[in-house]
């Protein structure tokens, strides 16, 4: 199924048409297991969904378990952190309880062990979902997009592409700084009931055209269709510049 795109006319719209969507995804997950789980990559999408979720008040926080769809292998206060920029736009504002908040080893990412971190991570994956041999499904994944096409730490051409087995990965060897990492795998990807893609910028725009109009292509950010979920894009009217507007809507409560 073609994922749905849905345009802002800026950034701050953008913040407020996503506010909107996580609040209903999250009211429909709560509604039907009492619970939300949530997981998130890193780069200039934490803000973005911050900016107006944090003084949603109807949104049940207190429901949410929040994992990372990457991380990157450095101590929590790192300036290169996911879990620190996560932690100051949304989690030091909104009552996620810290037992519901699935952030990765630390010590394992400060001694830059990927391979122990993304083996620990996964098994705090394992747990939430249950172990019993079938994939995890998460109801929101919220991905950023990078300029090569990549999301999550699933890059162009590299062999964590083809991974089939693990559900978290390591990686010594990102083409984008720092080098070590953890991400989730694409059988994770593609067994989630939502995901989001939030991206903004001109600089983006070449990038979502081939990504939305050039399916043939597979870039990474292609290659996650999940087989029971939906893909939405939310963009600004910058990031969409050169897409066919017949490839996108406006998001409507
Ligand atoms: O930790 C990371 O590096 C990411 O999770 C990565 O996948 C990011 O989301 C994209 O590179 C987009 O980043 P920007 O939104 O900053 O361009």
């Amino acid at each position: 199924m073609p994922s749905t795109v849905y345009s802002f006319s800026s950034t701050t719209e953008l913040s407020g048409g996503l506010n909107a969507f996580v609040e209903k995804v999250s009211r429909e997950a709560i509604a039907d297991h009492g619970a939300v789980s949530v997981a998130i990559s890193g780069g200039s999408l934490p803000k973005l969904l911050s900016k107006d979720l944090v003084h949603n008040k109807n949104v049940d926080f207190s429901k949410w378990h929040m994992f990372w769809a990457d991380e990157r292998c450095v101590g929590h206060d790192h300036d290169d952190s996911n879990y620190k920029e996560v932690k100051k736009t949304l989690l030091d504002h909104v009552p996620i309880p810290t037992n519901q908040i699935h952030s990765i080893h630390e010590a394992y990412a400060i001694n830059k062990q990927s391979e122990k971190a993304a083996e620990e991570y996964q098994q705090q994956v394992v747990s939430f979902f249950g172990g019993n041999g079938s994939l995890p499904r998460f109801d929101l994944i919220l991905l950023g997009m990078g300029p090569d096409g990549h999301c999550c730490s699933l890059f162009p051409g590299h062999p964590l592409l083809q991974e089939a087995n693990l559900l978290v990965a390591p990686i010594n060897d990102s083409p984008k700084p720092p080098p070590e990492r953890i991400t989730l795998t694409f059988p994770v990807l593609n067994h989630a009931k939502t995901v989001v893609f939030v991206t903004a910028g001109e600089g983006k725009q070449d990038m979502v055209q081939k990504i939305i109009e050039e399916p043939q292509l597979q870039l990474p950010c292609q290659r996650v269709q999940p087989n029971a979920g939906h893909v939405y894009w939310f963009v600004d009217d910058a990031a969409a510049g050169k897409l066919k507007q017949a490839s996108y809507g406006t998001y409507k409560l």
